[in-house]
């Protein structure tokens, strides 16, 4: 590193060029804002490690990027507080409380959001209330779509072969990755080029990650088991899990009517301290990425149908997972859909111990659902095939992500219909200080209103119906549709529920099948 980058004039001028080009989230509620002056008085930055581990399995296919400082610095709020370049607690606070505020007044440029803490004595509160009272402030120059100087970097190559400047468009649909092999990407501007999903190294700043995962720790030991029917997922999972929604009221109505594989739970958990605390981060900053991702990914820089209006994604629940040792895992799983409707975005935070994430492509993204409906046997319908018109998908490889300790994995729309994950066992693990053999994860959902359990059609089992689309039937390739919970779950010895060829369909059920229409923004049309 050369001197002049070492000194404190360069790291200024790092930080600004980095932060004009960045997009803090905007936090909007008032009782959110709290949250975050609540934060801003409290909290010391320090040092966050990340690791990206390579793999010398059969048929791994390893991308290495020549330059693995500049990819890693990605988006995420704490990539504004994080200072590779810049030692000493001091300047790592400041940063932390000019992330902080920029998130209370995203209108303001860095420049005077620095003015505003100098003029307050590095009071977050103080100075934002003063930017409250001031009128005569400049404004950063507003564009309409948010670019991110990670996001910058994410659109920079994905292969060592180009320049670190160049940007490359993200494909759609993603290139299809060779049967049998196994991508492993390394750095996170790899992933969305072969992956609908994003990666977001440190994404909260280090001590409220710490914080997170102490309360988390806190609950595990009272999780529970579950085999085989893990919640939203017909799938082998040999880990502890359970769910949280924002507050006791919601609790009582999913206590009422919200089904999982034909039954409510009774675990239902309310929302940890640092949960609430990092819901308005965490929605602002979904939001930017979704927006992003329409405008440079997506056909004619247009939302997919069905997903969300722009900048409605919030959260309503959570999943969190913990996997104690190497050896638990989660199987091949895409997430129901029930209740989170069509095109759903999942943002998924993973602290402690860093473990892989796999994704596999089952189906072709379909763009256009929007076909007449016609009466048709059920037997054609159902997912894996069997009847006419079965759909010849031609397997492909997996892409494997590490997801080390306070990262933030993305998936994007086009993931659940379209791909399937899993949590893989490891081989070894490193231990974590705080969290020993385990990986939390938490997976924040944006359950949509007009899917509550009270509006989704019930099927002759007098069950709520599951919600789910048609992978393997060309003629109806990502049609919805609901189907009988029981019914539409399969024998699974191996914990894959997409290879369900050969397997036996689980006893019972009433086989009730009834299309689903959405509209536009993937709010359901009853008939
Ligand atoms: O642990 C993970 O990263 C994934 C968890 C998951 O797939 C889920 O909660 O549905
Ligand atoms: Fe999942």
């Amino acid at each position: 590193m050369s001197k002049d980058k070492n000194s404190a004039a360069q790291r200024k001028r790092n930080f600004f060029e980095a932060f004009s080009k960045s997009k803090v989230p905007v936090v909007e509620s008032s009782a959110a804002k709290k949250q975050v002056l609540e934060y801003a008085s409290n909290t010391t930055a320090s040092p966050v490690s990340k690791r990206y581990i390579e793999n010398d399995e059969d048929n791994v296919v390893i991308l290495k990027s020549e330059n693995h400082d500049k990819e890693e610095n990605v988006d995420s709020p704490s990539r504004l507080v994080k200072k590779e370049e810049v030692e000493g607690e001091e300047e790592e606070s400041t940063d932390l409380k000019l992330a902080l505020l920029s998130s209370l007044q995203p209108s303001l440029s860095p420049e005077t959001l620095l003015e505003l803490l100098l003029t307050c004595n590095g009071s977050v509160p103080s100075a934002s209330k003063l930017a409250s009272s001031s009128s005569s402030l400049s404004k950063k120059q507003s564009t309409s779509i948010p670019t991110q100087s990670s996001l910058s970097s994410f659109l920079s190559p994905p292969s060592p072969t180009q320049s670190s400047q160049s940007t490359r468009k993200i494909p759609f649909p993603l290139p299809a990755i060779p049967k049998f092999k196994t991508l492993h990407l390394t750095t996170p501007s790899q992933v969305p080029y072969y992956a609908p999903a994003t990666l977001h190294p440190s994404f909260l700043p280090p001590d409220l990650a710490n914080k997170l995962l102490s309360e988390c720790l806190a609950e595990v030991p009272s999780f529970g088991k579950y085999e085989f029917r893990l919640f939203e997922r017909n799938v082998s999972s040999p880990h502890t899990a359970s769910f949280f929604v924002k507050d006791e009221e919601m609790a009582a109505q999913h206590r009422r009517g919200y089904m999982y594989n034909g039954s409510v739970l009774d675990d239902i958990r309310t929302f940890t301290p640092t949960m609430h605390t990092i819901t308005p981060l965490l929605e602002s900053f979904i939001n930017t990425q979704i927006s992003h991702r329409i405008a440079t990914v997506y056909p004619n820089s247009q939302k997919l149908k069905h997903m969300l209006p722009q900048n409605s994604w919030h959260i309503t629940s959570a999943f969190m997972n913990c996997y104690d040792g190497a050896k638990q895992s989660v199987g091949w799983h895409s997430d129901q859909l029930t209740y989170l409707g069509p095109r759903t975005v999942i943002a998924s935070l993973s602290l402690g111990v860093e473990r892989e994430f796999r994704l596999r492509r089952v189906a072709p993204v379909v763009l256009d659902t929007d076909v007449p409906f016609e009466p048709v046997d059920s037997e054609v319908v159902e997912e894996g095939g069997g009847g006419g018109g079965e759909w010849k998908w031609q397997p492909e490889g997996q892409v494997s992500i590490h997801l080390p300790h306070n990262s933030l994995l993305i998936m994007h729309a086009e993931c659940q219909e379209s791909w399937k994950h899993s949590v893989h066992p490891a081989r070894n693990i490193q231990l974590h200080p705080v969290a020993g053999g385990k990986r939390i994860n938490i997976t924040f959902r944006c359950y949509r209103k007009s899917l509550r359990p009270d509006r989704i059609p019930k099927c002759k089992c007098g069950v709520g119906c599951v919600l789910k689309t048609v992978q393997r039937v060309k003629e109806r390739m990502g049609w919805y549709f609901w189907g009988c919970q029981v019914g539409n779950q399969w024998k699974d010895a191996d914990g894959d529920d997409a290879d369900v060829e050969g397997k036996e369909k689980k006893e019972g059920g009433c086989g009730y099948l009834e299309w689903a229409k959405f509209d536009d923004d993937g709010d359901p049309i009853w008939e």
